[in-house]
């Protein structure tokens, strides 16, 4: 459970007492919400590809996603797996070389009818995007104006929403978003650079909250912030979005961080998703090998100290896919059907896998059938060297395990 103490205005970040993101929903009850909500967005067979002078990238490929209002869906996987990729091309914030390529994704507005917004023209997706969605970056410093007071930028977002608003009323509903995201009103008057990393962050999530979007696209929010900020951050993500009810695309290439933060997970890899589940069956069984690789990677900041396992080798280079699994090459368990024929996503408990070994264990593997027979690199975990190391190796076990 999550407890935060009330703050003033002189204490500008509230005190976390007891922080913990686990879910206190049982997967059971995570479907009958989503089932019980209507779809959001949808996109179907999506693919999108980088048209550049070395050929054609195919950054996302078949990409079939559901989102459901109240949802928040997160997407994990390595860097170039295609994330931003498909986040840019599902909120429609996509620039060329990117080309939607294939497919198409559906906005359901609440009574209206499906639109597929690739079929928008700019004029018609500008409104869309001002109405029902908003955008969360990595750098808080990239997206804020340093040149304006947050007091202009808010207005001027609130304004745009919001047209019948005097600007009285948009100083004042400025100042209550900043309020909701820890920071004192009288804040407003700041320019970005005046204020710490996280709260920089923190007025970032407010401002994306100004027009009161439906979905909130969030970009590895808080890579940039320490781990213990970033806990805030979460935190207070978390709050806003069960009291206000908006849906949430959360990308990182954390998987833990999604396994305590998501309704459902989606993993990608060069490009395609290979796996899809609820956080409870991809922290106790995920059936991709590639999804537990992830997964020991980037363990939880509740367990204890330990090496980290890092996935032996590279990403695949898009321009030069294997044929077959593009995970065989670094797949401790491939078989030569892995490097021939590419599996297609099938059906699990909640959710689906795309790999011809789903759900073995990587002990199973028979001598001589892992791809790559080289060590698993040992890593240490980037949070275990943020502020939080000290007390993380306080309660730990010295024992690696
Ligand atoms: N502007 C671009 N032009 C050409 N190729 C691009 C461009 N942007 C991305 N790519 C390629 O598309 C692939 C997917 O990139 P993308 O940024 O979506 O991955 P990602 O999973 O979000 O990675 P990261 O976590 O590093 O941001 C990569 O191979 C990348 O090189």
């Amino acid at each position: 459970m999550t407890t935060v103490t009330s703050h003033t205005a002189d204490q500008e970040v509230p005190t976390i007492v007891e922080a913990s993101l686990v879910p206190v929903e049982t997967t059971q009850q995570i479907i009958e919400r989503l089932e019980g909500s209507p779809l959001l967005l949808e996109a179907e067979g999506l693919d999108v590809t980088y048209v550049v002078e070395e050929g054609e990238v195919p950054a996302c490929r078949d990409i079939d996603i559901q989102l459901r209002r109240g949802e928040i869906l997160g997407i994990a996987g390595e860097s170039a797996s295609g994330k931003s990729t498909l986040l840019n091309a599902l909120s429609r914030l996509q620039r060329p070389p990117a080309v939607t390529s294939a497919g198409s994704v559906r906005f359901h507005p609440d009574g209206g009818d499906p639109v597929d917004l690739t079929a928008l023209s700019e004029d018609q997706l500008r409104r869309y995007r001002w109405d029902s969605l908003s955008i969360v970056m990595q750098s808080a410093m990239a997206s804020l104006n340093p040149v304006l007071r947050l007091e202009t930028q808010f207005i001027d977002v609130i304004m745009e929403h919001d047209r019948s608003m005097t600007k009285a009323s948009a100083r004042a509903r400025a100042g209550e978003l900043l309020e909701m995201v820890g920071i004192p009103s009288g804040r407003l008057r700041s320019y970005s650079y005046q204020l710490s990393g996280g709260m920089q962050q923190r007025a970032l999530i407010a401002l994306s909250l100004a027009s009161n979007p439906e979905i909130v696209f969030m970009d590895e929010p808080t890579t940039a912030v320490d781990v213990v900020m970033q806990r805030q951050i979460l935190t207070q993500i978390l709050q806003l979005q069960a009291s206000l009810g908006f849906a949430i695309v959360f990308v990182t290439h954390d998987l833990s961080l999604l396994l305590e933060i998501s309704d459902r997970i989606t993993i990608m890899y060069g490009g395609r998703i290979v796996e899809v589940g609820m956080p409870e069956q991809l922290y106790s069984a995920a059936q991709h090998p590639y999804t537990r690789g992830l997964r020991a990677a980037f363990p939880p900041l509740s367990e204890p100290v330990r090496r980290l396992q890092g996935i032996p080798g590279n990403p695949p280079d898009l321009l030069d896919l294997p044929t077959g699994c593009s995970f065989a090459p670094r797949c401790p368990l491939a078989i030569e059907r892995c490097r021939i024929e590419r599996p297609e996503l099938v059906p699990t408990a909640n959710g689906v896998v795309a790999c011809h070994r789903a759900g073995e264990s990587t002990e199973a593997a028979l001598p001589g059938a892992g791809a790559d027979e080289a060590a698993p690199e040992a890593i240490d975990h980037p949070a275990v060297t943020g502020p939080a190391a000290e007390e993380q190796t306080t309660s730990a076990t010295t024992e690696e395990r």
